[in-house]
């Protein structure tokens, strides 16, 4: 039988946050073909940051001595950093699920959803049968999932991807990463971290090749210091290792990597093949988004999307700031919100922590802007000496007209935190100078490497 709900949502991701107190009133149905709370919870940024924090603590005992504090890592116990985190989550997945499923107004329908018709789902559902339903409005939320290449899949080879690798029951002694992007980064930085001999194969000749170029080379070099990189790198062929244990990576240049587990990081796809977004009438765009106008209305009247299916970002923050600009569209028809996709930040939780927001150097020249940089080492403040720091810098691009940030590049320790007072400066307008010499900056605290580099910019008129 055809059910009808006034809203229904397809993923319970940032999806699951649609469902405001104003939807009280309404049938709401929470369609997820996976595990209830999608990656970010999941398989996503918290528990990889759980692991980078565990991950972090193990290399400060390794360098403790270079401050005159001698220690040494006695053991990583795997087992019980992946417990703590599994321990904690999947009960928040499962009570997730069932708030949805036993909530007043709200049906939980755990199975994989594809359109059959306008704003018409049909739900494969994991126990076995069949759903059909329809609804006044639909929002698609149903994010990404790992790609693997080809000379993977069709190796026969078992591989991991960020999926499963932080569910293994033991660390591996060598580990090879395919990929040089935000997973391969943060994953080689765990794994190293806690004694693993971690190889990284990417195809660009830097690793996080969508950084500044600065940035990106820094942070290869300090890469190549930690793991073995080989960067410039096609696999060209996937074979088990030897005895059949393991697996033996070819590269083109006829090198080979040998490891115990592989794990694919080669990038997300939207989650849109087994959709039915023709039968829908979603668009889709080239790279495989869902088409979404500016306030998030698909193709299809009456179909929403956000997130990682169809947003410009695959980032949490970014998906929940759609969530909540759409949770307001659906039931403010004449008052339609703009998705927030202005200024915004990203990190990389390796070893050392990237976070950049703006525009990059390379593409303020790419786009003929005038600009101006500043390039300010965390070893020249007072704290960065504190640290022996001699490799973190915070990168400022700036528009020596207005005055006015552009983009924003910072690598080495809190850069995630480091950067948020010029995240709010750059989303509020806020000239540089006023940035700078507008607030008080603590000394000497490590805010200070922000503070000389927005003072260190050559302005037309200076801060
Ligand atoms: C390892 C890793 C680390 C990350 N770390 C960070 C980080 O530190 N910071 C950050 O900002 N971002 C991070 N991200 C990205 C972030 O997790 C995503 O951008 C975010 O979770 C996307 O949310 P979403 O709601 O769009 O999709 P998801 O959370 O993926 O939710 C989509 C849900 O829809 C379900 N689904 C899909 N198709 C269907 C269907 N047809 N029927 C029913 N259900 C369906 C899926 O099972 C899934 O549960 C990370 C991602 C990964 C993989
Ligand atoms: N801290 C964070 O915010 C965080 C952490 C993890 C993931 N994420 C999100 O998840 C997304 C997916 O992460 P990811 O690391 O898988 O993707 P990515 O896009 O960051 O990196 C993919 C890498 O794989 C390489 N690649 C692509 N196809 C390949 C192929 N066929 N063979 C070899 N290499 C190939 C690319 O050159 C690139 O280096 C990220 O783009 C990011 O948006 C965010």
């Amino acid at each position: 039988m055809t059910q009808h709900f006034d809203l229904a949502i397809i993923g319970s991701g940032s999806g699951n946050s649609l469902v405001t107190p104003d939807f009280d009133d309404k049938r709401v149905a929470v369609i997820e073909g996976g595990t209830f709370g999608g990656t970010c919870l999941n398989v996503g940024c918290i528990p990889t940051k759980v692991f980078v924090y565990a991950a972090d603590m193990a290399r400060d005992v390794r360098e403790a001595g270079r401050y005159g504090v001698d220690a040494t890592l006695d053991g990583v116990r795997w087992a019980d950093v992946r417990d703590r985190v599994f321990g904690r989550i999947d009960p928040i997945s499962e009570g997730g699920r069932r708030w949805r499923a036993d909530g007043p107004n709200t049906t939980a329908l755990l199975g994989h959803a594809r359109f059959t018709g306008d704003r018409t789902l049909t739900v494969d559902l994991a126990d076995g049968g069949q759903q059909t339903l329809t609804a006044d409005q639909v929002v698609v939320a149903a994010g990404a999932h790992p790609v693997v290449p080809e000379v993977v899949t069709e190796s026969g080879v078992p591989f991991h991807t960020s999926d499963t690798i932080m569910r293994i029951d033991a660390l591996p002694e060598r580990l090879a990463i395919l990929g040089g992007g935000f997973i391969a980064a943060e994953m080689a930085h765990v794994f190293a971290s806690f004694g693993v001999h971690v190889t990284v194969v990417a195809r660009s000749s830097t690793l996080l090749r969508h950084l500044d170029t600065d940035i990106a080379q820094r942070f290869t070099d300090l890469a190549r210091e930690q793991w073995d990189v080989r960067t410039g790198a096609t696999v060209a062929r996937v074979e088990p290792g030897s005895g059949g244990a393991g697996v033996r990576l070819h590269l083109d240049s006829s090198a080979v990597v040998d490891a115990d587990l592989l794990l694919v990081a080669t990038g997300r796809r939207p989650s849109t093949a087994d959709l039915g977004v023709e039968a829908g009438g979603l668009r889709l765009l080239d790279d495989g988004r869902i088409e979404v106008d500016e306030h998030g209305r698909t193709s299809a009247p009456g179909v929403w999307a956000l997130g990682d299916v169809s947003a410009p970002y695959q980032l949490k923050h970014v998906a929940n700031a759609e969530a909540r600009t759409i949770a307001h569209n659906l039931v403010h028809p004449d008052d339609l919100r703009r998705l927030p996709l202005e200024h915004v930040p990203s990190g990389v939780f390796s070893h050392p922590q990237i976070a950049t927001v703006g525009l990059t150097e390379a593409e303020c020249i790419d786009q003929g802007r005038a600009h101006v940089t500043k390039v300010q080492a965390y070893g020249d403040t007072a704290y960065g000496w504190a640290m022996e720091d001699t490799t973190s810098v915070c990168k400022l691009v700036a528009d020596p007209t207005t005055g006015l940030l552009l983009g924003a590049h910072l690598m080495g320790p809190q850069a995630t935190t480091l950067i948020q007072p010029l995240v709010q400066g750059m989303a509020f307008g806020t000239p540089v100078r006023d940035l700078a010499r507008g607030q008080y900056w603590i000394h000497p605290a490590l805010a200070e490497v922000v503070e000389n580099a927005l003072l260190g910019l050559e302005l037309d008129a200076p801060a």
